[in-house]
């Protein structure tokens, strides 16, 4: 793993976007995986920017979600595709069927996990993931506990996630219990990860993904099995590269 630190938010936004930016300026084709929560919000303001200035294009672009809620309509302000509309798409010049969010309203939810894992191996793999992290260490919405997924899947959401979500809803309750994430497997089959993570709070969290076991208690843990990982933090945490 490579660790970034930054001293300031807005720095760190903008080498985010501009790493994604120059992934899209090598390979104009790219795929990329994109995620949502309030982590990724200033580093897709930053793309929007270099992309009105010309300086990028999305034309050519593919897009692969991490997750989306169950039972939300997709017309809901925090589905996940509103969010992505919102934050991205709807700013940038990717053609529209080139943007995936699973479908969280499938009738058969298993059926639509199958189905996106196998859009996503036809496009080969995902060049760069996009990906922040719960404060209990989950990653997309894999949630910790004694075994992980490796493919798309439906997941019931920990209490714990739908409290620290609720700021996006007027309440608990209208918050969704359940979403379709990818699995660990899909999300470690991309080339590279990059994991940006915004926040004190989460500190504790983050040096756990680093230097912790590698546990499905942690599912970000697993990161460290991945070769190609950049960590871009604002926290204080270092990274331990030997035992002492
Ligand atoms: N499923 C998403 C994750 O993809 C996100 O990384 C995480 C942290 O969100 P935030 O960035 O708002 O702290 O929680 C959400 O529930």
């Amino acid at each position: 793993m490579i660790l970034h630190k930054f001293k300031n938010q807005a720095d760190l936004d903008r080498a985010a976007a501009d790493l994604f930016i120059s992934v899209v300026r090598s390979k104009p084709n790219a795929v990329l995986g994109m995620a949502t929560g309030g982590t990724p919000v200033g580093l897709y303001q930053e793309i929007v920017k270099t992309y009105k200035q010309g300086l990028v294009s999305f034309k050519e672009v593919t897009t692969f979600n991490l997750d989306e809620y169950v039972g939300l309509p997709v017309s809901h302000p925090e589905s996940y595709r509103s969010f992505m509309q919102r934050n991205l798409f709807d700013h940038i010049d990717i053609a529209p069927e080139n943007t995936h969010v699973p479908n969280g309203n499938a009738d058969d939810i298993d059926g639509e996990g199958r189905r996106y894992d196998e859009a996503i191996y036809q496009q080969g793999s995902v060049d760069m993931q996009l990906l922040g992290i719960g404060g209990n260490g989950h990653i997309g919405f894999n949630e910790p506990d004694d075994e992980l997924s490796r493919f798309t899947h439906k997941v019931t959401l920990k209490e714990s996630t739908r409290e620290a979500n609720k700021r996006f809803f007027n309440s608990i309750d209208e918050v969704p219990t359940h979403a379709i994430t990818m699995g660990m497997g899909s999300i470690l089959h991309a080339k590279a990860i990059l994991l940006v993570v915004k926040g004190q709070e989460k500190a504790e969290i983050l040096d756990r993904t680093l230097n912790g076991p590698i546990t499905t208690q942690v599912p970000a843990s697993l990161l460290q099995t991945h070769p190609r990982v950049i960590v871009m933090t604002d926290c204080d945490v270092t990274y331990k590269v030997s035992h002492s």
